[in-house]
């Protein structure tokens, strides 16, 4: 009792908090739209060790709450002849007659929920990876803020484009992802017809669950599976090089793939490039040691670590 209750309290005093700020800096252009959001998506990240059912389901009820007053506010707000984002078209196929479809309100929720978590969760846990690798291997970080002077100087505001011109960058982020491997198994799919897989045979309704970890390390597809070698993306001359076994994102072209797969590619580059550029991560004075042993999740993420970010 004592942790949950400690953990609501620091959850409800945590959302309060974000709704003044919200109103402080509304005058001095804080983004508008639904600021606890982001909060939401990370919750996860959040070390709590919420166990409980019944804190887990405030803690959906709660969301499911937020969202539906947003659909309420963008019932309320549209404008037939023009879509504004995601929840108006929704409303649009709600709106189709068809008897058919599985469109409503309570799909239309889940479906925002399923977003904010799948897309918020994921990237930061591969930054958190990304940053403990800069901090064990400084001369990869080094390496990266090198490339990053010559071809863009320190006062660049990135795009996802300058990544062809950043080779070494570009790699070491994928080896960020193909090492770290966030994901282990992806969601779970069901086959809808008896179908045939490499010699298998698959009967219909069988669950399948695609083992992406076999993937990012099979010793057959990678010179070193088990050592973060941004070599693996580049070739003799520095070039970047795409592997066909980098598979963070799905296992294959199925027909269910990571939606977000563009957005993630697009915030890790900048996110990653942006925080480089401006600063070095070091360990604190005096730790010598870092675990990298993962906590085993939804998705694998690193212990909780200190580091130094010292402006360059
Ligand atoms: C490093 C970042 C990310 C990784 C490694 C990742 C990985 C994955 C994987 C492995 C799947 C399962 C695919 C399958 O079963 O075939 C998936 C599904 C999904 N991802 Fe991501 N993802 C990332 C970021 C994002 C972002 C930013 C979003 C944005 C909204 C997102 C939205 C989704 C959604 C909605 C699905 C379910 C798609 C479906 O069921 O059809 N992901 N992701």
């Amino acid at each position: 009792w004592d942790g949950e209750v400690k953990t609501l309290v620091f959850f409800v005093v945590s959302l309060l908090l974000i709704q003044f700020l919200k109103f402080q800096w509304m005058r001095r252009g804080f983004p508008p739209g639904p600021t606890p959001y982001p909060f939401f998506g990370n919750l996860l990240q959040m070390n709590f060790k919420i166990h409980h059912e019944h804190l887990k389901k405030s803690c959906t009820d709660f969301m499911n709450a937020l969202l539906a007053k947003e659909l309420e506010s963008h019932k309320r707000k549209r404008k037939l002849v023009e879509n504004r984002d995601f929840i108006d078209y929704y409303l649009d196929e709600i709106d189709k007659v068809n008897a058919n479809a599985t469109y409503d309100e309570v799909n239309l929720i889940q479906t925002l929920c399923d977003l904010f978590i799948a897309g918020t969760e994921t990237t930061s846990t591969t930054l958190l990876w990304a940053l403990l690798y800069m901090v064990i291997y400084p001369d990869i970080q080094e390496k990266v803020q090198k490339e990053l002077d010559a071809v863009v100087g320190c006062s660049h505001v990135f795009c996802y484009e300058d990544r062809k011109k950043l080779p070494y960058t570009n790699a070491v982020i994928h080896e960020i992802q193909r090492y770290s491997n966030i994901l282990l198994i992806a969601l779970p799919r069901l086959s809808v017809k008896d179908t045939e897989l490499l010699g298998y045979h698959i009967p219909k309704n069988t669950i399948v669950l695609a083992n992406i970890d076999s993937v990012l390390a099979d010793p057959g597809k990678w010179e070193t599976p088990d050592q973060f070698n941004p070599g693996h993306f580049l070739d003799q001359d520095g070039n970047f090089v795409n592997r066909e076994a980098f598979l963070p994102f799905a296992i294959g072209k199925w027909h269910r793939v990571c939606m977000g797969e563009l957005l993630a590619r697009v915030e890790l580059f900048i996110i990653f490039s942006t925080l480089l550029q401006a600063f070095t991560f070091t360990l604190p004075e005096g730790v010598k040691e870092v675990n990298t042993k993962f906590v085993f999740g939804s998705t694998m993420k690193p212990l909780p670590y200190q580091l130094c970010a010292i402006p360059r």
